[in-house]
């Protein structure tokens, strides 16, 4: 019994390789363009969360590089994709580091604009028991504008897919999905932080990622069910523990991976975005697209930070 003990969790890594198997890669690669935010988040460590006119102690305080943007666009790189950020960042050291970051992770940034009106995007996060409350200063993310998309013009025609999410004005949001679809592209969306979207902006994109908790402020719907019937293989719910639910057309799909890995809840929903568009590039079903969304989200959540755990490419494929 205890060498089958020992076998297991020698060959653990393997195990997970294989039970992934079935998710493909193709010698493709992905291009993928991320429209959105940037930011240094500031992660407190603190017993509870505090709520009204309450005070508490931290244990630590450690920054480290975020922005749902930012976070998707490394995510895509790190899993092998050519990627563009379109972003816009103070003319101070946070955006002079988060340029660095980015170009250390392989993520292009030819289309990241300063802007001296504003500084550099910021995020506060409270962390307790793996949970994390989050307050965003959207600073410069604010002056990303429709222009500044439009100079990325010539690489939405090259691109396979198109990624946003809600940290960036919603014209720009808009703007981008438009022109993706006029382009004939794939468009994304993480629907955080949650707002009402447009019908015209739901029409413009091909998947949208949304937390269970907020559905009723994204669609004006709280039944979750008529929402994932009417969007089938287009509206993919997430609820706290990395678990996905979704309409295939016939029946109710849920994903969840067994094994809870997780150490903070930050970047886990701009983690499965980025793998699941990653999957979809190389021409994966939606079932595959959704578990390889959740691996990767569920490797995020076992590392401080939202990059931090963010897996690379070889972890898939020798
Ligand atoms: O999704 C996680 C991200 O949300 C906030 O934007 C923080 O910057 C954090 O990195």
């Amino acid at each position: 019994m205890r060498d089958i003990v020992l076998y297991f969790y020698q060959n653990l890594y393997k195990i997970i390789k294989l039970t992934l198997n079935t998710m493909n890669f193709s010698s493709e690669q992905p291009k993928i363009i991320v429209v959105g935010s940037s930011s240094i988040d500031l992660v407190l460590e603190t017993e509870k969360v505090p709520c009204g006119n309450e005070t508490v102690i931290a244990r630590n305080s450690e920054s480290y590089f975020g922005g749902k943007g930012a976070n998707q666009a490394v995510a895509a790189a790190r899993l092998g994709a050519s990627v563009y950020f379109v972003g816009c960042v103070g003319m101070d050291p946070l955006g002079q580091q988060i340029m660095r970051n980015m170009v250390g992770e392989n993520v292009n940034v030819g289309f990241v604009f300063e802007t001296d009106r504003e500084s550099t995007g910021t995020a506060y996060v409270t962390t307790s028991e793996g949970n994390a409350a989050i307050v965003v200063v959207p600073a410069a993310n604010n002056y990303l504008s429709v222009e500044h998309v439009e100079a990325a013009d010539k690489y939405f025609h090259t691109a396979d897919l198109i990624l946003i999410q809600l940290e960036v004005s919603m014209k720009v949001i808009e703007y981008t999905a438009k022109k993706a679809k006029r382009f004939g592209k794939k468009v994304g969306l993480y629907a955080s932080p949650a707002q009402r979207l447009s019908n015209e902006l739901l029409d413009n994109v091909d998947f949208i990622i949304a937390k269970s908790s907020e559905l009723h402020i994204i669609f004006g719907e709280d039944q979750r069910e008529v929402i994932l019937k009417k969007y089938f293989n287009k509206v993919f719910v997430r609820d706290d523990v990395n678990s996905t639910v979704y309409f295939d057309g016939t029946e109710m799909k849920y994903c969840r991976n067994d094994e809870d890995r997780t150490v903070h809840k930050m970047g886990m929903g701009d983690a499965f975005t980025a793998g699941f568009a990653i999957a979809l590039c190389h021409k994966n079903s939606i079932e595959e697209c959704v578990k390889f969304g959740n691996e990767v989200s569920a490797r995020v959540s076992a590392k401080k930070g939202s990059q931090t755990g963010l897996p690379r490419i070889s972890d898939f494929i020798s």
